[in-house]
């Protein structure tokens, strides 16, 4: 299995950003790969819920969606749209940071709602209150693929081992964590916390990356790490995209998955306690 990791520099115009994801579908599908990977909020990056409010939609109304679903099937791609700022029908007006993954027909197959809400403070300067502008959501999901089961998280998420074990010891071979990583953060810890999540679970980890300054006009810039990743089973990192925006091209041999659970079958070692 071929995979096509997209490391992009969203801007606040979700229609610039669907040019550019639809342009680099292309190179994809003439790169031979069947599953291809979108960061955090591919959508959009904006630090003004007034900009937000104003070009974002709700899923059902969304064009992002609508045309990378339609490119899928086009491509015959299975796709992971890391994720979407979208509009929902909360009296609070908070939007959802939802993960899709879209079969090569075309077809939406899992959703996933971000769980874990970036709000910290980085730097006296640098200080992300992510409830604030998202609701968080309250479900696991795994989706089957033709390859293995995959696992949903992002970003922020992948400081939860917890909820990793929990899609590991569920069936995930591959689990995915589009981001959005600060710079600060992710030059201290992108790496480690992807490797030990890999290690822990025995899965893959698949991470396609937002990257480098964001216009985000509007408001507060934002600035992030990059680094698009894929890190093996036994930890290793097979694909690093560094901070400049690209495809990355990895293969893959879910074998690996096997092989590295019965050299170390913590995943069944599990052991109630008490306490502390
Ligand atoms: O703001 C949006 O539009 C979409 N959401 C994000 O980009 C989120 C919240 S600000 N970013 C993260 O979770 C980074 C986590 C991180 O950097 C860390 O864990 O260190």
């Amino acid at each position: 299995m071929r995979l096509a990791l997209l490391q992009i520099t969203s801007s606040d115009d979700p229609e610039k950003n669907l040019g550019l994801v639809s342009q680099m579908l292309h190179e994809v599908k003439a790169g031979g790969a069947d599953f291809a990977f979108t960061p955090e909020v591919t959508n959009c990056i904006s630090t003004s819920r007034a900009h937000q409010n104003a070009v974002l939609q709700t899923e059902e109304n969304d064009q992002t969606l609508v045309a990378l679903s339609e490119l899928s099937a086009e491509l015959g791609l299975w796709l992971s749209i890391g994720s979407l700022g979208l509009k929902t029908q909360d009296a609070d007006g908070r939007f959802a940071n939802r993960s899709f993954l879209v079969n090569d027909r075309g077809e939406i197959v899992s959703r996933y709602d971000k769980i874990h809400m970036f709000d910290v403070e980085v730097s006296s300067e640098e200080t992300y209150r992510e409830s604030d502008g998202y609701r968080p959501g309250q479900n696991a999901v795994l989706a089957e693929t033709p390859w293995g089961k995959v696992g949903l998280t992002i970003c922020y998420d992948v400081r939860f081992p917890h909820l990793h074990r929990a899609l590991a010891q569920s069936g995930a071979q591959i689990i995915t964590v589009p981001a959005a990583f600060s710079h600060v953060t992710g030059a201290a810890h992108w790496e480690t916390l992807l490797r030990a999540r890999a290690i822990e679970t025995g899965c893959f980890v698949v991470a396609a990356a937002q990257t480098g300054q964001h216009a985000a006009s509007r408001g507060q810039k934002r600035r992030t790490h990059g680094h698009s990743m894929v890190v093996a089973p036994w930890g290793k990192v097979l694909a690093d995209a560094g901070d400049e925006p690209g495809i990355t091209f990895v293969d893959l041999d879910l074998k690996e998955v096997d092989k590295a659970r019965s050299r170390i079958p913590a995943l069944t070692h599990d052991r109630p306690f008490d306490g502390p």
